[in-house]
């Protein structure tokens, strides 16, 4: 007997990368078509590139995702292929989708590399597939469904609680240490959890009201500040300390607001308030790709270095063990074998973000990116 799934195959849907330096303009140009993205920013943002041979680091560790997602799957006999499909660079979505219909597959559940829900981590690959199918011509013949945010999961939070504790107990030894640049056992040491900043009219514009007016901020923010929050009162090992929501790899024209503070800023700020360590908790993204080598790795800690504080960046989910399961979890929400969802997440974060989607939130296609 034939096991009867409700889905064919799985997309792993991500951002995309340049592979060499012939590949870095073009990817900047795909990334930023119809942005209005200055001239001058794109050259700025090509160095970043240039310094690592012009590869990102990104399109490696999807690949090894995918990898750790298929032995996963295998472990537990979840008989289903896996894909790998990018928004700005090869493979592109709709050579994916393309492939995907002629190896037989019908229905196609897909995973995105992107925790939250916003305009870039949900709205635009909504929007990415819709095109993709029209350009492909398989328009009603390939259905494709988006697996839901995770932010509020247990897959996300528990790797993150635990950089968290281990971040805490670095720039503790780095105080501690007698031969430390700031010697300081006593040290004040703050959490800097840092996700992409987006232009303010963007955020405020976005989500249900309701989450709006239970945070007093916008549904972006309030995504963040609620993990934030959640794993400030839930790791022992943050008792007590300072911590702040602060964005990074601000981008377009510089007259047009985006969501602050900068995380270079507010470092400095810190300094002057007698702050001697910062963690550094790149929640905003799932992989250790070039925002966070370049933004945090290059810029944060040479800002934290000049001002002479303490420093630790902890690492993104990645391919944690408990980061794979649990995706693994969540998409077993949709996917049914005879009939019988395969297994479900487990929401960590409290909270109702059952509305975070649909009518008056995002998943309602939000126009354009800078409004
Ligand atoms: C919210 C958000 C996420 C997180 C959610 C998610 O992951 O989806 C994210 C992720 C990423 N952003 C990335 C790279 C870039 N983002 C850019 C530009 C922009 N990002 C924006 C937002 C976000 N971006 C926005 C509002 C812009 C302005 C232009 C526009 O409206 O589109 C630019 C253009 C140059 C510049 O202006 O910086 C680049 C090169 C990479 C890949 C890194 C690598 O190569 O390893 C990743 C994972
Ligand atoms: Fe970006």
């Amino acid at each position: 007997m034939t096991t009867a799934y409700n889905y064919d195959a799985i997309l792993l849907a991500s951002f995309g990368g340049p592979e060499g330096q012939v590949d870095v303009i073009p990817f900047l140009r795909n990334v930023t078509a119809g942005h209005g993205i200055p001239e001058e920013r794109l050259e700025e943002v090509a160095t970043h590139y240039r310094a690592h041979g012009g590869i990102s680091p990104i399109n490696q560790q999807n690949r090894d995702l995918l990898a750790e997602l298929e032995k996963e799957l295998a472990e537990r006999q979840i008989d289903l292929p896996i894909y790998w499909g990018n928004r700005n660079w090869d493979p592109y979505f709709p050579a994916t989708f393309q492939k995907m219909y002629e190896d037989g597959h019908r229905k196609i559940l897909v995973l995105v590399t992107s925790a939250y829900i916003g305009y870039s981590s949900n709205d635009q690959y909504l929007e990415d597939f819709d095109k993709a199918l029209a350009e492909t011509g398989l328009e009603g013949k390939l259905e494709v469904v988006k697996v839901r945010e995770f932010f509020h999961d247990k897959a996300f939070t528990a790797p993150n609680a635990e950089f968290l504790a281990a971040g805490i107990k670095d720039v503790r030894a780095q105080l501690e240490s007698a031969n430390g640049a700031s010697h300081k056992p006593n040290g004040r040491i703050k959490i800097h959890w840092v996700t992409h900043s987006i232009p303010t009219a963007t955020a405020e514009k976005q989500g249900p009201a309701r989450i709006k007016e239970l945070f007093g901020t916008d549904v972006y923010t309030a995504q963040h500040q609620a993990i934030a929050d959640h794993l400030m009162s839930t790791v022992p090992e943050a008792e007590g300390l300072d911590h702040q929501v602060v964005f990074q790899s601000r981008s377009g024209d510089p007259r047009t607001p985006w969501l602050e503070p900068d995380i270079n800023d507010q470092i400095e700020e810190d300094a002057e308030n007698g702050v001697d360590a910062v963690v550094v908790m790149p929640f905003g993204f799932v992989s250790d790709h070039m925002e966070v080598i370049w933004d945090l790795d290059t810029e944060a800690e040479e800002t934290a270095g000049e001002k002479g504080l303490a420093f630790h960046r902890a690492p993104t989910t990645g391919i944690h063990p408990g980061f794979i399961s649990g995706l693994v979890d969540i998409m077993g929400e949709y996917i049914t074998r005879d009939g019988q969802p395969l297994a479900s997440g487990e929401q960590t974060v409290p909270g109702d973000w059952s509305d975070l989607t649909g009518e008056g939130g995002w998943g309602t296609r939000v126009e354009t990116q800078q409004g």
